[in-house]
């Protein structure tokens, strides 16, 4: 016998996430959950404005259709939309168990640039220390000299930085410039500098600091591929797809000897956990980019470990199916 259920839900964001120039004040999305007999298994669909192609009402639709079917006793493949397919595809993998238990909660802490805020956060972390700092929203000669700052006062810090194309070619050398050199290789990578990847690939040749792929995933262009200067790819599996999806692009970014950062499309505790599941699964060697639960006000369903934040139940949403 097979059951399915889906919510909607709506989580208050902390004030002042602003993503791509607009304020984030909700996350939305629905919660899945699959019973196949005596298994069950759950998944998040939450499309993130600005970034998912898909609208919440245009996942919400595709996954009802597929979820009736799947009741019916049909295994239809699952659609193509990213946020559906992925979170069907996590709902699945925990009934087949395919999704292992463990878990990589350790994430690198995401940090806007307040260095006093970052210093005590940074001594804090137990065992490899990597954070990763947003870039490109101020002045760029003011992210240099943050970032000099923190590696010159942490001497074991690795940096990952992210600047979501917002830099010129002008503005990311003037960043560089302030970037002691013996430091650039404690830049783990940069995100994304530039507005195109032309120019990230010259920003790298030109500073010798690495750079990273995220945006640039989601291209119809795109093709995976080891280039001078590119250290690693940033893989959100919202953004990308079903599990299958996920797995393979981490397979292809190792086999070309970059690094898979499993990375946050700002999803609920629930697919955060996940994720962490994932990370653990596929990228063990690479600590994940999950640091974004705080900028929630409440979790949902299941607690990621000593967050302080409280957690809904699924009693507690709107069930649409
Ligand atoms: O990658 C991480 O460490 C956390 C997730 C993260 O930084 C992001 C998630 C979603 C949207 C973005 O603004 C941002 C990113 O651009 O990578
Ligand atoms: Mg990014």
């Amino acid at each position: 016998m097979r059951r399915v259920e889906l919510w909607r839900f709506q989580v208050p964001m902390d004030a002042g996430v602003v993503l791509r120039d607009r304020r984030l004040k909700t996350r939305d999305g629905l919660l899945v959950r699959l019973t196949d007999g005596d298994k069950q298994g759950c998944g998040e669909i939450s499309p993130l404005p600005g970034f998912s192609a898909e609208t919440l009402e245009e996942a919400q639709n595709v996954a009802q259709a597929w979820l009736q079917t799947w009741q019916t006793g049909h295994n239809d493949e699952l659609p193509e939309m990213p946020s559906v397919a992925f979170g069907l595809s996590c709902a699945l993998a925990e009934i087949s168990g395919e999704l292992p238990q463990q878990a990589d909660y350790r994430a690198a802490p995401l940090c806007t640039g307040d260095p006093d805020e970052l210093f005590a956060m940074l001594a804090a972390i137990p065992g490899e220390k990597i954070a990763k700092v947003k870039v490109g929203l101020y002045e760029a000669v003011r992210d240099g000299m943050v970032v000099n700052l923190l590696l010159e006062a942490i001497p074991d810090l690795r940096l990952r930085l992210d600047a979501n194309r917002g830099w010129t070619p002008l503005k990311a050398q003037q960043f560089a410039k302030y970037v002691n050199p013996d430091f650039r290789p404690r830049i783990a990578f940069i995100e994304e500098p530039c507005k195109t990847r032309e120019q990230s690939r010259e920003f790298a040749r030109e500073t010798g600091i690495a750079i990273a792929w995220d945006e640039s995933l989601r291209e119809p262009d795109f093709e995976f591929a080891a280039e001078p200067g590119l250290s690693a790819v940033v893989i959100k599996p919202t953004l990308t797809g079903s599990l299958a999806k996920v797995r393979q692009q981490v397979e292809q970014a190792h086999a070309l000897g970059l690094t898979a950062v499993i990375s946050s499309s700002i999803e609920s505790s629930l697919g955060l956990t996940q994720l962490a599941r994932i990370a653990a699964w596929l990228t063990p060697q690479t600590l994940p980019g999950l640091d974004t639960l705080s900028l929630m006000q409440a979790q949902l369903v299941r607690e990621w470990p000593n967050s302080p934040l409280p957690c809904w139940s699924l009693e507690s949403l709107e069930r649409v199916l």
